[in-house]
């Protein structure tokens, strides 16, 4: 029996809000979750712990091959165990961000996560969060979205988002660190970061998290219907 269950991408640059639209959606949906960022978040910090480089593909194959992680649900949130540590609030930092980027430039690490990735796909459905969700990971999803913002407003997103947690951070460091990222992410060979022929592309810059949910709501049910 076929265990394909209905999909919604949603892909964009980083800060854009995928996370938390993910999260609302897959909230007001009863689905599954996928944050396909974790996954190579995680790599890039098992690679750190094990003093492996994170440009070099051999040595980051079979790392990602057998990455020993749990992704735990706790309430709203999602706790992250990598070799039984809670890796949680590391994984979330620019210096991981970076290096996730880094390692998921690579084809065959990219190739080592496909299925991992796949198997969130169960019923009774399943929102992906990510870059190549619509265009590589599941082409034939029933609803994809491109959620995009200028780089000066997710800038500001994340700025406001690390002051909450108390921490003194500067808008030109985190403008420059999410440009870099943008650049990797859209210019790498494989997989580069894009809109899927397919996908509704939302602007958010000017919307709220609310404004954005409605909208993508009103396409979800236009599309499952
Ligand atoms: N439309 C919006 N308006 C204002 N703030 C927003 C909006 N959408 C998300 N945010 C806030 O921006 C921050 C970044 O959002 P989020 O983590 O969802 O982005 P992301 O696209 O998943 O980023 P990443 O790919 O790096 O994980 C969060 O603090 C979130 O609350
Ligand atoms: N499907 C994906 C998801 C993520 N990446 C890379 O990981 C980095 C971190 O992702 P976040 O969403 O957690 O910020 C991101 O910059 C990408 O390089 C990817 O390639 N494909």
């Amino acid at each position: 029996m076929s265990t394909h269950a209905p999909v919604i991408t949603v892909d964009g640059p980083s800060g854009a809000g995928k996370g938390t639209l993910c999260m609302l959606l897959a909230e007001k949906l009863g689905w599954n979750l996928l944050d396909s960022g974790a996954i190579y978040r995680v790599l890039a910090l098992a690679a750190l712990h094990h003093g492996v480089d994170t440009e070099s593909e051999d040595a980051l194959v079979p790392l990602a091959a057998h990455l020993d992680v749990q992704f735990v649900a706790e309430g709203e949130l999602v706790r992250v165990i990598l070799e039984g540590e809670d890796v949680s609030d590391t994984l979330r930092t620019e210096k991981v961000g970076n290096a996730a980027s880094k390692v998921a430039a690579l084809p065959r690490v990219r190739e080592a996560l496909l299925r991992r990735q796949r198997a969130f796909n169960e019923q009774p459905g399943l929102v992906a969060d990510g870059r190549d969700m619509g265009t590589v990971v599941f082409t034939s999803a029933e609803v994809k979205i491109f959620l995009d913002a200028s780089a000066e407003e997710r800038a500001t997103r994340r700025m406001n988002q690390l002051q909450k947690k108390g921490l003194d951070v500067s808008f030109n460091s985190l403008l420059s660190e999410i440009q870099e990222r943008d650049y990797r992410d859209r210019n790498r060979a494989v997989a580069p970061l894009r809109p899927a022929d397919d996908a509704l592309v939302l602007d958010s810059t000017e919307m709220s998290i609310e404004q954005v949910l409605e909208k993508v709501l009103a396409y979800v049910d236009a599309k499952l219907k």
